[in-house]
């Protein structure tokens, strides 16, 4: 991490409460040759890891539906959102975090998953670098019922969708989470269920 168009890098804390919010000050050197002062709030929670788990012989997919309270702020009537199965880093390597995340959340214990992609979440505001995979389920493979941590009042349902009602969903905008829609795309794209 460095750079000849930075300098004088400070941060204020202000808030630690459950994950890290910081307030950036600094300069920084525009392309016409000119210092400026910058300030910019980063809200760092670590980086994530999110999985499509597909089932080819059956033609499904695996997601999930969860109450998230920022976007019942913004326009989500009543809070819930469909996604894709993922969670935090919490250290583990991203591997790791994304084949518990699968046991916890939805249920199934697999043992082989393929990196797709490795992205930022939202440039402008987050450090999170999200990990993307994809990896395939069977029956065979299911140990509970997922649902997630009942320590942290995790609320999850799981959902077993036809590919193709996913991609009509995704298509009527039924589907509204970005990192859901980069992996279903990314089947459709890649055939990964032909
Ligand atoms: N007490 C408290 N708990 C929190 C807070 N924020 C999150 N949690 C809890 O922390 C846990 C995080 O669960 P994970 O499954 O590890 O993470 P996630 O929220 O699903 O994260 C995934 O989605 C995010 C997008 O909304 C991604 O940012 C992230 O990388 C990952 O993909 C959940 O139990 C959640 O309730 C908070 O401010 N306070
Ligand atoms: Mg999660």
């Amino acid at each position: 991490m460095s750079s000849n168009r930075l300098k004088n890098i400070q941060s204020t804390l202000l808030s630690d409460n459950h994950y890290i919010l910081k307030k950036y000050n600094f300069q920084y050197l525009m392309d016409n040759g000119t210092w400026v002062n910058q300030m910019r709030e980063v809200y760092d929670r670590g980086d994530g890891a999110g999985i499509l788990l597909y089932n080819k012989e059956k033609q499904t997919i695996i997601l999930i539906k969860q109450f998230r309270m920022p976007t019942y702020l913004n326009d989500n009537k009543d809070g819930f959102i469909i996604e894709i199965c993922a969670g935090l880093l919490d250290k583990d390597n991203p591997e790791a975090c994304i084949i518990r995340e699968v046991e916890e959340e939805v249920g199934y214990r697999i043992k082989t998953v393929k990196k797709v992609y490795e992205a930022y979440s939202s440039p402008g505001v987050m450090t999170e670098k999200m990990h993307f995979f994809v990896g395939e389920y069977t029956d065979t493979m299911k140990v509970n019922d997922g649902g997630g941590l009942d320590s942290e009042h995790e609320d999850i349902e799981v959902l077993e969708i036809p590919f193709t009602e996913a991609i009509d969903m995704l298509n009527s905008g039924k589907i509204e989470d970005t990192r859901t829609i980069v992996l279903l795309q990314y089947a459709q794209i890649n055939r990964l269920l032909d």
